[in-house]
């Protein structure tokens, strides 16, 4: 509007009337004219062609264009030259289009999306973020749900708008998706969540036993990692010694191995649903208060913009020291075992720990070996946690030189 206003003090001036051969200097006031027509079409469906026969096209083109486009900007530029135009008082500023929520997968009236989801809930919304793209809604019986499955609108929500998406939303969601019964992971934010989330040793114990499991099966699977883990446990540890908690943080190489399980097998890969406690944007979508938002860490985790090779089992990308450092801490949004802002996991420090003790005492005290003919099974199972499909079953052989230690 005020650069409207300068043109036209520029070119006719405050003692002059706006006249016709004015009219081709105004270039602002004709630019917005064209972009008024691009966003507000008069006619948007323009008027009915009938074909008769095949043609060519532009024969039915409004006979008025040169009459109305003179008309449109001399009226607008005698009314904007004469007038400063303000809102009358008490009306409010025009607001700007509140932009849609992002369609989704069409469910069935009342069940919603339930009856079409199958265990597998993860790969579910990973496929369907393929032909939806990164943020789409669904019903899940009668509540709205959102699912994220890129980087940009995971930092948008964990961080960014942190605090709006820190609440968690239990009744529908919690029936498909639960964490071990806790419920600390549905408390909404206020005192007695805060007072939970100190020192609460909930639902842990399994998350923490499913990722022993699924870190032995990946090495069940690469023995070339297995012998690269032992030869670091020996150099650290030695055979002559158990493990102790001082040695952990010298084992590099283990680390890496657990990191790269957890980014191809996140124990939660859904994370726990957070719920906006106010209508918001993200990703230039609208998310209604109340939205229960599934973050698709498993689809981050395995995104190859992000990872090169996705699907391989490559713990050396956490080693080299010129790529993006990787933690648990869910700064780098492209890593989120845990979870990131104010509603990561509670036990992260305690889980971390107990996870390095109790794979580099069990690496370390022993070989391991699967049964005959039985190869490594590494399909996963949906539940409380995502659980390797087939129980790894592998059998112990001693490696220490002093029976004494075990
Ligand atoms: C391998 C082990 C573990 C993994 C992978 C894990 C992962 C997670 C994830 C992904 C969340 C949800 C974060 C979010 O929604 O943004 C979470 C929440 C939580 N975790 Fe864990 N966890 C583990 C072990 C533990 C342990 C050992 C404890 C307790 C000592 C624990 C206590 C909690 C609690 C209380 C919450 C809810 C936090 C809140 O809503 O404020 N977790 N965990």
């Amino acid at each position: 509007m005020q650069k409207a206003y300068q043109e036209l003090d520029e070119v006719v001036g405050r003692n002059n009337s706006v006249e016709e051969f004015h009219l081709l200097k105004l270039q602002l006031l004709d630019a917005v004219m064209e972009e008024k027509l691009r966003l507000h079409l008069a006619l948007p469906l323009s008027v009915p062609h009938i074909s008769r026969q095949s043609c060519t096209l532009g024969r039915r083109i409004c006979p008025g264009v040169p009459l109305a486009e003179r008309m449109f900007v001399f009226t607008l530029a005698s009314l904007m030259h004469s007038f400063e135009w303000k809102l009358q008082d008490g009306t409010e500023e025009i607001k700007k289009a509140i932009p849609p929520l992002r369609p989704g997968p069409r469910g069935l009236p009342v069940v919603g999306y339930l009856p079409f989801l199958s265990t597998e809930l993860h790969k579910k919304f990973t496929e369907l973020a393929g032909v939806y793209g990164p943020i789409y809604k669904l019903w899940l019986g009668k509540k709205l749900c959102v699912v994220v499955s890129s980087q940009s609108a995971a930092k948008e929500i964990l961080r960014d708008q942190d605090a709006t998406f820190g609440n968690r939303d239990a009744p529908i969601v919690g029936r498909i998706i639960s964490y071990g019964g806790s419920d600390i992971a549905w408390s909404s934010m206020g005192p007695a969540w805060k007072k939970m989330r100190k020192d609460t040793v909930l639902g842990g114990t399994d998350t923490t036993s499913t990722m022993v499991e699924w870190v032995i099966a990946e090495l069940m699977q690469n023995q070339e990692v297995m012998e690269k883990v032992h030869q670091e446990l020996d150099e650290v540890v030695g055979l002559n010694n158990c493990v102790e908690e001082f040695h952990l943080p010298r084992l590099f190489f283990l680390d890496a191995v657990v990191k790269e399980t957890f980014r191809l097998h996140p124990a939660l890969p859904l994370l726990v649903p957070h719920c906006p406690s106010q209508s918001c944007t993200v990703g230039g979508y609208t998310i209604p208060k109340g939205t229960a938002v599934f973050l698709n860490v498993y689809a981050i985790h395995r995104d190859p913009n992000l990872w090169d090779n996705p699907l391989e089992f490559r713990p050396d990308r956490y080693l080299n020291k010129q790529t993006t450092k990787f933690d648990y801490s869910g700064n780098n949004i492209q890593f989120l075992p845990f979870g990131s802002g104010r509603r990561i996991c509670a036990g992260l420090p305690v889980a971390e720990k107990m996870l390095m003790y109790q794979l580099a005492s069990l690496l370390h005290a022993f070989e391991w070996k699967l049964p005959n003919d039985t190869k490594p099974e590494l399909s996963d199972k949906y539940g409380i946690v995502v659980k390797v499909l087939k129980p790894v079953v592998v059998i112990p052989t001693p490696r220490l030189s002093n029976l004494d230690l075990y």
